[in-house]
């Protein structure tokens, strides 16, 4: 990524947004997919890879580590995996730009291979701690042999020659550092589990499954999982369908609940309960959000949507939905400043921990662009009233979804929104811009 020369731009209120589009695939199954066919004995293909810098990072470093990874001139993508173990090492540092959930699935996925690897990333992603997932895979017998303060990256990771299983209680709500300890533990003999006190997304697991391992998830007090694999299977190879990501969709579907006149279907969305958390709350405002079609994907459940504009009421959000819209709540803000009356979304710690310090983002986005927030501890409070007066420059902060949100807010507000950087769109939704303009927004 080039960081050296903004890209700024600016989205401006005109006429409604009208059409059906297919937002671009998952980037969570994406990443895993890609992966796991990595980890299989023979040739797996996926189809509806989300081709975004953050994957295409996780796709380079599967080849690194000895891989064959192609793309057909179809679009579909071809991954000849090299077994559970048997990753070569690399000759340079694995290099993942801006995803944490690259980085952290497979500094898990190396851990259990007897090789040496080291691990870097941007400016960003060198700020994001990686204590968490380094402290189960040392427990599993992976050594780090270098690491910048804090166990941050730039890092160096000795993986384990005979890796130990392990029964891990996750302290932190994180699908990362789950599937980490999950893909070390396929290398280590017996059973490998993970306990969490809140359910995050189980993709990991239904691929998993999907790729031959034995795994089970149980249900453990209120709101968790208890999952456990069995170690050392034979992983076969699959052929992974990626569905349409929920959490790019949540951009223009905001965008046509916001913009007058508005009608946009949306088709093949993932609708894993795990994921769908903002839609939820937008229904819970008052948004018409109306499943057209549900189909089986696979995997996962998919739908077509239809998004047409609707007046927003303030509301509050449990914490315990937080792990299910984790990435949504900077456009939930935006959502919340359309509305009428408060919105308060409770239990936000791990958005600090994200590309930016989303909290903070979140407030100051909305701040420069005319509307009362406040943050008390772990909450956000935003105070809407039913119109945004816009103008602001919004400083995105090497994060892409600061940046797509403040370019919807700024296609329904007074004046136009801009923001100072939109280059890193690219590492979730390299179309962004072209698919928003092909309903009708003004961006420029
Ligand atoms: O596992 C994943 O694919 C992801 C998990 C979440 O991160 P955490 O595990 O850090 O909560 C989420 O924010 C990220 O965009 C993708
Ligand atoms: C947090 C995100 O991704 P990652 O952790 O993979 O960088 C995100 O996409 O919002």
């Amino acid at each position: 990524m080039n960081t050296t020369a903004l890209t700024p731009l600016t989205a401006r209120r005109g006429g409604p947004l009208q059409g059906r589009v297919r937002v671009p695939g998952d980037k969570s199954i994406s990443h895993r997919a890609l992966i796991l066919a990595a980890m299989a004995v023979g040739e797996s293909t996926v189809t509806g890879l989300l081709e975004s810098e953050d994957v295409l990072n996780t796709a380079k470093a599967m080849s690194a580590l000895g891989a064959k990874v192609d793309r057909d001139k179809d679009g579909v993508w071809r991954v000849r995996g090299v077994g559970v173990g048997g990753f070569a090492e690399p000759e340079a540092p694995l290099d993942f730009g801006n995803s944490g959930t690259g980085c952290r699935l497979v500094i898990g996925a190396v851990a259990g291979c007897p090789i040496k690897a080291s691990f870097d990333g941007d400016a960003s992603l060198r700020k994001r701690p990686m204590r968490r997932i380094l402290d189960p895979l040392e427990k599993m017998g992976a050594q780090v042999l270098e690491q910048a303060e804090g166990g941050r990256l730039p890092l160096t990771l000795q993986g384990a020659r005979d890796p130990l299983p392990l029964e891990y209680e996750s302290q932190v709500p994180s699908a990362q550092l789950k599937s980490a300890v999950l893909l070390a533990g396929l290398a280590a003999p017996g059973e490998t589990t993970v306990i969490e006190a809140e359910a995050t997304r189980d993709h990991t697991e239904r691929l998993l499954k999907h790729f031959g391992a034995k795994i089970v998830s149980k249900p453990h007090g209120e709101l968790g999982r208890r999952i456990t694999l069995q170690g050392q299977p034979e992983l076969e190879p699959a052929d992974v369908t990626v569905p349409a990501d929920p959490s790019s969709a949540a951009f223009p579907m905001v965008a046509a609940l916001i913009v007058p006149g508005s009608d946009v279907v949306f088709e093949n969305v993932m609708m894993n309960p795990l994921r769908t958390g903002l839609f939820t709350t937008l229904k819970e405002m008052g948004a018409k959000i109306e499943v057209v079609e549900k189909r089986d994907g696979g995997a996962e459940e998919v739908a077509d949507l239809r998004v047409t504009t609707s007046q927003l009421k303030g509301v509050e959000v449990p914490p315990e939905r937080a792990p299910a819209m984790i990435d949504e709540y900077l456009i939930l803000g935006v959502a919340a400043a359309f509305a009428n009356g408060t919105t308060r979304m409770r239990g936000l710690k791990e958005l600090r921990v994200k590309e930016s310090d989303r909290l903070e983002a979140t407030a100051d986005m909305l701040r420069v662009n005319g509307i009362a927030v406040e943050i008390e501890g772990d909450d956000l409070i935003v105070h809407g009233k039913g119109s945004v007066q816009g103008g602001g420059e919004v400083k995105t902060h090497m994060d892409h979804r600061i940046a797509m949100s403040a370019l919807v807010m700024g296609l329904a507000s007074e004046q136009p929104v801009r923001i100072d950087d939109s280059a890193f769109i690219a590492t979730s939704f390299p179309d962004f811009t072209g698919l928003m303009r092909g309903l009708g927004a003004d961006l420029a």
